[in-house]
């Protein structure tokens, strides 16, 4: 199993459309928008390398800045015209370090991505092969820029083709995009991507990658169990992600708290287990260092969440934590900042000079958009100090994680497969270990991650639980994944939860509407148009279909892009980019995108698809409404498929106090599950620390005040 989140991305048989990347230009092609081009502004704008330009021009997309489209047009992005491109072959400038999807960006770096046209035909269209979902627009299909199943993107007999490329993933996790090459798209070129001459694993080396050969030792197995960094088998991943800016404005740029924010003073806190340390109720109270204490402001927090209030004295008393807040309420800088104090305190023993690096803290994560995420937080808590942040991830170049982590690392943000192919080649060390954090902690520990962080935890040098702290996260935890994660922590944990556990954050507005899947896309795109240009994260179930949603879109010339486990990480990163800055506002997601993800101005998810979990539903509408501002979610409910989670929904939505229809209420009763009790609190998710027979004490509060003080409204019957 690789770093990805593929369980939730299913195998659908009849979804057989590929397109590699949608988005719309911001300059549009000549009238006829019949070919798209445009020559480099500078040299370094080529650096894609001389076989995927030259492919891209043998393929009938003729260089040159020309399109007189230049943007002077005062017309909105969305009313412009829509390209399909492969980034494999747009010469953009994404490998310069300047539009990663990670990276926060002002409008005005917006501004600077935009004018960096990417070239491609405008051809438009696309041939829907087989596919039953198709409707009439979308079999125009026209100049047939993308083929369904009969070919058009070389996925020829797409169910079995992309079963098999499926079960590589699962078995082999070779990364970067598995897809094959791409042909004889529908106006007549043929091009390849990424086993092509245009794209990452090729055989072109563009700026920030260099074809590496294998390294080191392979003692650990996990490359072959899973792994990503393919130095044992199939084509090497060289992609080099640039650098993170360097300068402090970027470092520190955050969005706005929103007016929700002081609301998180009235939400119940529960802590659970013995001789909790009190909350504390301002930054001060925490006696960080003057160096944290900067930072913390520089980064425009003033005042603690909830789940900071409880978790910060917590883990700075040194004690083992299982912490369950709502999304987008804090959690990350909940264990970095005491971690980040604790670290000052003590001295840290990795340095640069160091033959090996032997990390103080690992923090641990599902998807490599989050790990790079908490890295940035990391490094942005971190300014100043010597503690020095290093993230490494699949889909990226082995050589390239090396090379961080021989310069000094002190903090390790990883995603697993990854982490485990490094210890495997003996590249850290791990006797330093201090702290050990999982994020989305649920997920780290379930089928699919546990027994890669049950290897963590069992490697030589590792030091036991008994002699590590050990943090876990997340915003939902299931009582089965809590009894497991007693494996990892101390028994002595102690428990917060913020709210309900598993609980849909209360600033997201909640639709559910009745929709089949015929009627979806229609649906889809009415609402999309209400829209506007407001950010917006649209869930789909599976891989084909985020790309096949997003190709609609475009043709409906809705700017949009997308990500999800079959894409390359450039593409990825590129998507997140575009998207965060705005440039294309609907950004079409698997599950991979589910949780983490702090994106500034997400105003809306729409869940096209429902997830087979409440628990991933909770997560994903929890993309947007965060940190106190408000959002909206929709979810298109088909009877036909999702009725087994009406009664959970119908829960979540009232105890987060949504209009729950009628319709979906009779729905969750005709399907009543025995056991599961719809009104109060059932097993839906957990309500609070599992941890049976516990004789401890027990205080649930509203943070910041002190649990004599506060009332209990919370049924205890579950832990006690
Ligand atoms: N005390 C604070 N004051 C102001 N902003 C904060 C504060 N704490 C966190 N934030 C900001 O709130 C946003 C959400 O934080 P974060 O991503 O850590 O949430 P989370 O609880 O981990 O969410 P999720 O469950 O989705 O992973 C971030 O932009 C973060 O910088």
């Amino acid at each position: 199993m690789g770093d990805e989140d593929w369980e939730a991305e299913i195998i659908k048989p009849h979804m057989s459309s590929y397109v590699p990347v949608f988005e719309k230009e911001r300059y549009s092609s000549g009238a006829n928008g019949d070919t798209f081009n445009r020559t480099p502004a500078s040299s370094s704008e080529m650096d894609d390398g001389p076989s995927g330009r030259d492919h891209f021009m043998r393929s009938g997309f003729a260089s040159g800045r020309s399109l007189g489209n230049r943007d002077s047009s005062p017309v909105a992005p969305s009313k412009r015209s829509i390209l399909y491109t492969s980034k494999g072959f747009s010469n953009n400038k994404f490998e310069e370090g300047d539009s990663s999807g990670f990276w926060r960006q002002s409008s005005n770096d917006c501004e600077d991505n935009q004018t960096r046209n990417r070239g491609f035909p405008k051809r438009g269209g696309y041939q829907d092969g087989n596919d039953s979902e198709a409707s009439g627009s979308s079999r125009r299909g026209g100049r047939g820029g993308f083929q369904g199943r009969r070919g058009g993107f070389g996925l020829g007999s797409s169910n079995s083709e992309y079963e098999q490329d499926e079960g590589m993933q699962r078995a082999g996790g070779l990364f970067g995009s598995r897809r094959p090459t791409l042909s004889g798209a529908g106006n007549g070129d043929t091009y390849q991507s990424r086993s092509g001459s245009g794209s990452g694993r090729g055989g072109y080396k563009g700026l920030n990658e260099e074809v590496i050969t294998g390294s080191g030792k392979n003692s650990w197995k996990s490359e072959a169990e899973g792994g990503e960094s393919g130095d044992t088998q199939g084509p090497k991943v060289t992609y080099i992600p640039p650098p993170p800016p360097e300068d402090e404005d970027s470092i520190f740029a955050h969005y706005q708290t929103g007016i929700n924010f002081d609301k998180y003073d009235t939400i119940l806190v529960e802590v659970s287990g013995h001789d909790a340390p009190p909350a504390i109720l301002t930054f001060e109270e925490a006696n960080l260092c003057q160096t944290l204490n900067n930072n913390i402001a520089k980064a425009g927090y003033t005042k603690l969440t909830p789940v900071q209030k409880y978790s910060i004295p917590i883990i700075l008393a040194g004690r083992d934590l299982m912490a369950c807040a709502q999304t987008g309420s804090g959690k990350t800088a909940a264990f970095l900042l005491p971690i980040l104090a604790h670290m000052m305190r003590d001295g840290i023993t990795a340095s640069r000079f160091k033959d090996l690096q032997e990390p103080e803290c690992i923090i641990v994560a599902p998807t490599r958009e989050l790990i790079n995420q908490i890295y940035l937080e990391a490094r942005k808590f971190s300014f100043g100090t010597c503690v020095r942040a290093v993230v490494i991830y699949g889909g990226t170049q082995l050589g390239h994680s090396i090379r961080q982590i021989v310069q000094g690392c002190n903090i390790l943000c990883a995603t697993p497969g990854r982490l485990m192919d490094i210890i495997g080649k003996e590249k850290i060390g791990l006797r330093q270990v201090k702290y050990l954090v999982l994020d989305e902690a649920d997920r780290m520990l379930d089928m699919g991650f546990g027994p890669e962080m049950r290897k963590l935890i069992s490697c030589p040098g590792m030091p036991s639980k008994e002699q590590r702290q050990t943090l876990m996260f997340s915003a939902t935890f299931p009582e089965e994944i809590q009894k497991l994660a007693g494996e990892f922590l101390k028994s002595d944990y102690l428990f917060v939860a913020v709210g309900q556990v598993g609980g849909a954050c209360r600033d997201v507005q909640q639709t559910i509407l009745q929709v089949g899947q015929y009627s979806k896309r229609e649906k889809l795109v009415e609402i999309l148009r209400n829209i506007g240009d407001e950010r917006t994260m649209v869930f789909v179930e599976t891989k084909k279909k985020a790309d096949f949603i997003a190709t609609f879109l475009c043709q409906e010339k809705i700017s949009t892009t997308s990500i999800h486990g079959d894409r390359e990480q450039r593409e990825r990163e590129q998507a997140l980019g575009d998207f965060r800055c705005g440039k294309c506002p609907v950004l079409v997601a698997t599950s991979v995108a589910a949780r983490g993800l702090d994106i500034e101005n997400v105003q809306h998810v729409i869940n096209f698809d429902l997830p087979s979990t409440i628990d991933e539903y909770v997560h994903r509408i929890g993309r947007t409404g965060r940190c106190g501002n408000t959002g909206r979610a929709i979810s298109f409910f088909d009877p036909e498929s999702d009725n087994h989670l009406a009664q959970p929904l119908v829960k979540v939505l009232s105890d987060a106090q949504q209009d729950v229809p009628a319709w979906l209420e009779e729905i969750a009763f005709s399907t009543y599950v025995p056991g599961f009790s719809g009104s109060a609190r059932g097993n839906v998710f957990a309500s609070v620390d599992t941890r049976k027979n516990y004789q401890g004490k027990n205080t649930l509060n509203t943070a910041g005040f002190s649990s004599s003080q506060a009332p209990n409204p919370v049924d205890d019957e579950s832990w006690d």
